[in-house]
């Protein structure tokens, strides 16, 4: 049961006037700002419900996170919902999710985001089984647009894969899920947390981890270089590159680097996962040298948010 079911439309039009404010865009909202809709997905610590704006002038809809505070404070997750709000804040690009407004009211933090109708990469993989060489390469080039733009922000993203990667009703990414990543220098916590702590700070799921995060070593740029090449061989071969039959086996294989190709995986993509997937992060090619691989030959880098996508439809 969630306080915010489907908010019933108000019989009249007259509403609770908002409070007058110089520059509506300014004013904090309250969830009665908010007719809220279906629920859009659910996360450990969070419900998503389809939100429209109250506003009849601009009936905007958006997805909203709402957190429990009672349960972010238990699971002393109050760090991250920071960290997801100055991440958020920080970042403005057409290939990354928008964060509008944040507010609170007694039970629950509210984040009002850009909505991405279209689900996310793993539903589509799934449900196609694997991607074209051609989809793999157009939706690896949109998030490699999105991770550099996020990286020169000087933040790292430290929990890439499919279900992160949400998509818009033109089938073009929004990078999501900010609450995991690190702000590099700048990030006390690297240099403050204790040992024992920075076993917490272990991010995401296992299948597109880094070796150095799971070595406990930081995180950097080439730990989102290493999730990216996982997610290619994902798209290409249906399933991520190591995975185990439980958590522990899937960082097993990943210190081993034990993994394989699949006969008819394409050799220009077989390549460039090769050259990514390397133990010694100092050894990854940077995302320019990505870009500038023969898997992507040809490939128009410019404004690709603009160009019509694949459909995987
Ligand atoms: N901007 C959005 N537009 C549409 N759907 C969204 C949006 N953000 C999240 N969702 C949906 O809501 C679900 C929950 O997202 P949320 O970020 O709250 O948790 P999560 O990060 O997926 O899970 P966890 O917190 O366990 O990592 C997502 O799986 C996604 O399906
Ligand atoms: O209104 C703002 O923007 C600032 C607040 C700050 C804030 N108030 C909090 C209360 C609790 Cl109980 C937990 C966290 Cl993490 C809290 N963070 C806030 C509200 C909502 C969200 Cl999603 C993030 C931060």
């Amino acid at each position: 049961f969630h306080p915010h079911d489907p908010t019933p439309a108000p019989a009249t039009t007259e509403s609770a006037s908002p409070p007058p404010a110089s520059d509506s865009g300014a004013r904090k909202r309250t969830p009665s700002d908010f007719v809220f809709g279906r629920v859009l997905g659910e996360g450990s610590y969070s419900t998503v419900l389809h939100a429209t704006e109250r506003d009849p002038a601009a009936p905007n809809q958006y997805a909203v996170k709402i957190l429990d505070k009672r349960h972010i404070i238990k699971e002393k997750k109050t760090k991250y919902v920071a960290i997801e709000k100055d991440v958020l804040n920080a970042l403005d690009h057409p290939l990354v999710v928008k964060l509008y407004y944040t507010f609170q009211d007694a039970q629950s933090l509210y984040f009002v985001l850009e909505l991405a109708r279209d689900g996310d990469l793993l539903g589509f993989v799934r449900k196609l089984g694997c991607f074209t060489e051609d989809a793999a390469r157009f939706y690896v080039a949109e998030i490699i647009i999105a991770v550099e733009y996020v990286h020169s922000k000087g933040i790292v993203h430290r929990d890439l894969k499919p279900e992160n990667i949400l998509l818009d009703e033109n089938m073009h990414i929004k990078l999501t899920d900010f609450g995991t990543a690190k702000i590099l220098d700048s990030d006390s916590a690297d240099a403050s947390t204790p040992p024992s702590e920075k076993r917490n700070s272990f991010v995401g799921t296992a299948e597109y981890c880094s070796p150095e995060l799971l070595n406990d070593r930081a995180a950097s740029k080439s730990s989102d270089v290493w999730a990216i090449g996982c997610i290619l061989y994902h798209l290409l071969a249906g399933k991520p590159p190591f995975k185990g039959v439980n958590e522990y086996q899937t960082f097993q294989k990943i210190i081993k680097l034990e993994y394989e190709f699949p006969d008819g995986f394409p050799s220009a993509a077989r390549d460039l996962v090769s050259a990514v997937l390397v133990l010694d992060a100092a050894k990854r090619p940077s995302l320019a040298d990505i870009r500038a691989h023969a898997f992507f030959a040809g490939f128009h880098w410019t404004d690709v948010h603009l160009r019509p996508a694949p459909d995987l439809r």
